[in-house]
Parts: structure tokens; sequence; C-alpha cells
């Protein structure tokens, strides 16, 4: 599927994709850019089928399917090999990515992920919910999942926005990246990674807690490292950018 993608930075930089969470759109990746630019990185990002301003499938979807948006988006742009950096379901599509296309992939930044998340039917729980409750309701829950409540108490508007990110994310969209997740186990195939990997977590991150989903991923991964961040949530690239940022392009630009 052809999705929605924004090109941003030199035209000779190497390119990195960002890939993002499930409710959300290519904006949450707001603060990377800019830092990501001004160190010579060319920034693709995009949403996911059924997200921002990419169109919904029409039946639920696998970790292929994303995986194989990034490959058609990659050969769109001419692009033979980029970094990728992915949060929580761009995370898992970065993973799948390193496993099954590693000539396509530089270099991996893992935030906020886990190589298996819950049970298929607590992901399609939350499918029915999204089209029986609606978006607002899922953005309800999302946006305490996503942010401590310190931030969401002394960033209202912000918080206003992602809230609005999600609530107008399309049920149906939604729904077919909860069947991604529910049907997703990577841990076995992760020692077949040979991108050199950072793996970040957040230390306040409910949905992804660092013990139970970043170490795992870590410890699978040749070569990984691990990084806690303090003070962040699921969205721990918005609550704590500066610190994303810095370890982000430390690690593209290790070795060069
Ligand atoms: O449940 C959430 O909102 C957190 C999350 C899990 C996968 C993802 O992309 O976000």
């Amino acid at each position: 599927m052809k999705v929605n993608h924004v090109v941003e930075g030199p035209a000779d930089g190497e390119v990195v994709v960002l890939s993002g969470s499930i409710g959300s759109n290519l904006s949450m990746w707001d603060p990377q850019v800019e830092p990501l630019t001004s160190a010579g990185f060319r920034v693709v990002r995009y949403d996911h089928r059924g997200h921002g301003r990419t169109p919904v499938p029409e039946t639920p979807c696998s970790l292929a399917d994303l995986g194989g948006d990034v490959v058609e988006l990659l050969d769109t742009l001419g692009v033979e090999r980029a970094h990728v950096v992915g949060l929580s379901l761009g995370g898992m599509t970065a993973m799948w990515l390193g496993v099954n296309v590693p000539d396509r992939i530089g270099r991996l930044v893992l935030c906020c992920t886990s190589a298996k998340l819950g049970t298929p039917a607590m992901w399609e729980e939350r499918a029915q919910l999204a089209r029986t409750e609606g978006m607002p309701a899922i953005a309800d829950s999302s946006i305490e999942r996503w942010f401590t409540a310190e931030w969401r108490a002394t960033h209202p508007q912000l918080s206003r926005e992602y809230h609005h990110m999600t609530a107008a994310t399309p049920a149906e969209g939604y729904a077919a990246c909860c069947a991604a997740i529910g049907s997703m186990d990577l841990l076995g195939d992760l020692p077949k990674i040979s991108a050199p990997t950072l793996v970040i977590s957040g230390a306040d991150d409910p949905a992804t807690p660092p013990e139970e989903h970043g170490r795992p991923i870590a410890e699978a991964i040749p070569g990984a490292r691990l990084e806690v961040v303090p003070h962040a949530a699921h969205l721990g690239n918005v609550e704590q950018a500066a610190r994303f940022n810095d370890l982000i392009v430390e690690h593209l630009k290790a070795d060069r």
C-alpha cells in the first residue's frame, strides 16, 4: 500500500525512516525532525495504513504488511538502505524489517516497543472497543499510557493535541493494526537481526515496561544495548525529547 509520507532534510543525507505508534500519525515525530535534519540526516516520516492520511485497508493487517509498506516506500523514493527509528508499533515494524530485509536496513533504534505484546484476544477486544465505543474512548485510555500524569498536568495543550491525534484515527484503521500486534511474535527471530541496534525504554511506560519488553529485545539482538530513560511513559520521544534525540543521533552517527 502507498503510504502518506513527508521527506525533510539534506538531499544527500543518510535516510532515517521514522515509524510510529498505533493511534498516531507522522506528526508524533515533530520533536525529532530538527535534531535529525540538522545532524545531516534525510528524514522520512509516514503514516501506517489506516492512520493519518494513509488509506484504511479492507482487511486486518499483519506486521509483514506494515513492513512491506516501508519497503515499498523506500522503493518509491529510490532509497536502497535506510536507518529505521520505530516506536511501539513502529518498533515492531522496524524489527520485522531487520529480520526480513536486512540488506535494506542500516541501523535500528527501537523505542518503547515489544517483541510480543499481550494476546490475540486482548487486541481483538481493543479493536472491537474502537468500533463500538469509538476512537475518543480509545484516546481517553491511550493518553494515560502515552504520557505520565505529571507531563499531562504541565502540558495541557499538547495533551489535547495528542488525544485528538488518536481520536481522529479511523476506527477500522486502528482495528486493522490491532490485528498486526495481536498476531505478532518476533522474539524467536530477533537473533537474526544484524543491524547495530539501540533499544530505548521509558522508565514509567505502562504499555511496554523496560524489564518486561525492552530488555528481552536488547538481550536477543546480537550486540544491542538498552537505555532506560527516566520520567518517560510510552511516547518517550515526546515527553523526554531531548534525551531521546541525543541517544538516537549518537547511535545513528556511531563509528563514522
Ligand atoms: O496500548 C497502547 O496504546 C500502547 C501501544 C501498544 C502498541 C502501540 O503502538 O502502542
